[in-house]
């Protein structure tokens, strides 16, 4: 990366997943982050940290070369980065337009003529540079993204992530069937598979060893492929052990029902993928709604992942995914915005729409009370889980040694006795949430969940690298 970072002391309040279940939050802590953006210390606060640590160290030439960025008491505190493990950079411009469709029609009606106009990089340049600056905004350290069947726009999505300091997947979206329209899909199963090799060794060339962008195998869905593409990527996936697959799975009724017509061979949805060697543990499993009980045992047993989509699944009538059942079954689950099916860049609102979907998914006689996903869980998949979904887990995802500092610093706003805001607390400065200020910490993240946005997104940074401030 360009310019040095300088080592640095994060101080204050940070609150990360340890487990499914449980939030640490360590208060009155140093983490200390070198200049390659890892974390190299984790220790109590206390008067003498800002100049024994570095020294400790050996953060020469000396301490006071040290970068200190405290969080304020009490209403401030450091989170990990979220991890959005799918969207659409390019329906980006359709974000809330959805009307009364369903997937089919949705991508018809919307999306395919959407992202067909931007095969050409001077249109997509400005949509990609406000995808990205959006969804760090909302503090999105790490995106597994989308692109389309163009691989000059897909390569500079990729260019965008790098220079903006965003970790991201990105993926040349393969469609070659004659579900899409003639005038957005790829010519043939070998023109696909090389566009997109094509795409990768741009990828692998701006940068090596994928310290923050990476290609992605991107098979839209069973349906937008033939069987000779989904063999071709296969192949292909086999070659390439190091780079990650990314497709949607069993949305939608319609499109299971589209499936078993056009695979009539395979006994399943998630079975076409594992006959063309793409459900691997490396596999990431957009939407899972509607899976078999014999599905959700394959996708375990092969160890693909799930990005959960509950916006999307919500607002184009998908249906409600089973999470819990996900998970007991042994799944790896995170969350994803699913722009533009999802309405929203944050992963917020989509770990609040896991949260309330889940209630729905309770409702029902035969999942019950166990089905509900508390705070705690939905922030780990937003987090921890989702670095898992993205085979990131060694890198990001919570506050540890030896972990990448992608983190976010949120801010609340401070009621005081009176009433009124406080600690610079105005819904200008501190973020227009104003119902904080006397609560236990598991209450003030409680609230952040369900009130939050991004105003309370303060600073963002990636790598240890500061790209995003709210002014
Ligand atoms: N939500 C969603 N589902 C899909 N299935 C195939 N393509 C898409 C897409 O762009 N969005
Ligand atoms: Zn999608």
């Amino acid at each position: 990366m360009a310019t040095p970072l300088p080592n640095t002391l994060y101080l204050g309040s940070f609150v990360h997943s340890k487990t499914l279940t449980e939030l640490e939050y360590l208060h009155d802590t140093a983490i200390a982050v070198d200049a390659t953006g890892t974390i190299v210390a984790i220790e109590p606060l206390t008067p003498s940290t800002p100049t024994a640590l570095p020294a400790r160290l050996g953060w020469a030439p000396s301490p006071a070369t040290t970068t200190i960025i405290r969080a304020k008491p009490g209403s401030q505190f450091f989170f990990p980065g979220f991890v959005d493990t799918h969207l659409h950079a390019p329906q980006y411009p359709n974000v809330g337009l959805f009307g009364a469709s369903s997937l089919l029609d949705w991508l018809n009606t919307y999306t395919f003529p959407l992202e067909a106009s931007l095969s050409d990089p001077a249109k997509a340049r400005p949509v990609y540079a406000r995808v990205i600056r959006k969804t760090l905004a909302h503090g999105t350290t790490t995106a597994a993204y989308y692109a389309t069947v163009d691989v000059g726009s897909t390569n500079l999505l990729a260019d965008l992530c790098l220079a903006a300091g965003q970790r991201a997947l990105v993926g040349r979206v393969c469609m070659d069937s004659d579900l899409s329209p003639a005038y957005y899909r790829d010519e043939g199963p070998e023109e696909a598979v090389a566009a997109t090799l094509a795409s990768i060794a741009h990828i692998d060339r701006i940068d090596p060893g994928g310290g923050l962008v990476r290609p992605v195998l991107t098979p839209r869905f069973a349906p937008s492929c033939t069987p000779a593409l989904l063999k071709g990527l296969g192949e292909l996936a086999a070659q390439r052990p190091d780079v990650p697959i990314q497709t949607h799975i069993s949305e939608n009724v319609g499109e299971v029902a589209l499936v078993r017509e056009m695979f009539p061979e395979q006994e399943s949805y998630a079975g076409v993928y594992d006959a063309f060697g793409l459900l691997t543990g490396r596999t990431i499993l957009a939407h899972a709604v509607h899976l078999t009980e014999g599905e959700a045992e394959l996708v375990a047993r092969r160890g693909a992942k799930v990005s959960h989509c509950p916006c999307s699944n919500s607002a184009i009538t998908s249906g409600a995914a089973r999470v819990r059942w996900l998970l007991e079954k042994g799944v790896v689950c995170g969350l994803g915005t699913d722009m533009s099916g999802g309405y929203s860049a944050s992963v917020l609102e989509a770990a609040r729409q896991a949260v309330l979907v889940s209630r729905h998914v309770s409702l029902v006689e035969s999942e019950g009370e166990g089905a509900k996903l508390s705070v705690e869980e939905v922030l780990y998949l937003a987090t921890r889980g989702g670095a898992k979904v993205v085979g990131l887990e060694e890198r990001v995802g919570a506050f540890e040694v030896g972990r990448e500092w992608d983190a976010q610093l949120v801010g609340l706003g401070v009621v005081d006795g009176e009433g009124g805001l406080s600690e610079g607390g105005t819904d200008g400065e501190e973020g227009g949430v104003d119902v904080f200020g006397w609560e236990s910490w598991e209450e003030k993240v409680a609230k952040w969940v369900f009130n939050g946005d991004d105003r309370n997104t303060r600073r963002v940074w990636v790598r240890g690298r500061l790209v995003h401030e709210r002014k």
